[in-house]
């Protein structure tokens, strides 16, 4: 049954599904690297799409930016179309020298400052964990494809734009944040909290120490490689 946000039916959604944040890296994602897609979701043009991938159904659909946007979609997506997996493919902004524009880097966990996980669930702690099993998968697909991937600690932030530009060092330092971007801490916790599975990939977009930053345009249509190693996964 269509929900107020996500106007489909259970059956058009596959169990397993990629969230980019951007809705359409999520059509992008649809037109390129699937075939027979067909589009369930328009409302608020949060784009959704099933089609296949060499012979698996599959689905993709934009989660939006930040913790309240993916909370209403992972939640309704596990609890009202059956979804199981769901991997995000996201941008991520880098803490560290050691990552360069357009590196993979696989969430180990998510640190966060938010209150999400407590209001979700009355849960505590600023640590929430993808799962074992969907990283295992995600780190098989990128060895099979042969794409270097770094794991570790990201940062989930609410705040995109802070006053004081330079306490992503200090989160790295304090916290071994390798990264920042701003919804896996809750689809974490959405997802063990439901007994589903998550995993958050991610491409190096920006890097805050030098200042390198991807267009827009190549945030939509560049992450080609990161796209392919989580459809592989799934
Ligand atoms: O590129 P996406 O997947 O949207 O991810 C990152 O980009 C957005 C900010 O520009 C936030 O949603 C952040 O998490
Ligand atoms: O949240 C994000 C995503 C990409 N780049 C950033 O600096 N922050």
């Amino acid at each position: 049954m269509s929900t107020v946000h996500i106007a489909a039916s259970p059956d058009q959604v596959a169990p397993a599904l990629l969230m980019p944040g951007d809705p359409l890296r999520a059509r992008f994602i649809a037109d390129n690297f699937l075939t027979e897609v067909s589009q369930f979701n328009q409302v608020r043009n949060m784009l959704g799409y099933t089609g296949n991938y060499k012979g698996q159904r599959v689905s993709v659909m934009g989660s939006g930016m930040g913790m309240p946007s993916m909370g209403i979609y992972a939640h309704e997506l596990f609890t009202q179309f059956r979804v199981e997996r769901i991997i995000r493919v996201g941008s991520c902004g880098a803490y560290t020298r050691s990552l360069q524009l357009f590196d993979l880097l696989l969430a180990d966990d998510a640190w966060s400052e938010s209150s999400f996980a407590q209001a979700y669930s009355g849960a505590e702690g600023p640590l929430t964990h993808p799962s074992p099993t969907l990283n295992q998968a995600i780190k098989n697909s990128a060895e099979q494809l042969q794409r270097p991937l770094i794991s570790g600690r990201i940062h989930s932030t609410d705040v995109f734009y802070r006053q004081q530009s330079e306490i992503f060092r200090e989160l790295h330092r304090r916290h071994g944040c390798l990264a920042v971007e701003m919804e896996a801490y809750a689809l974490f916790h959405i997802a063990a909290e439901l007994n589903k599975e998550a995993a958050c990939l991610l491409t190096v977009s920006d890097c805050l120490e030098t200042g390198a930053a991807a267009t827009s345009q190549q945030r939509e249509a560049a992450f080609t490689g990161m796209i392919e190693v989580a459809l592989n996964a799934l």
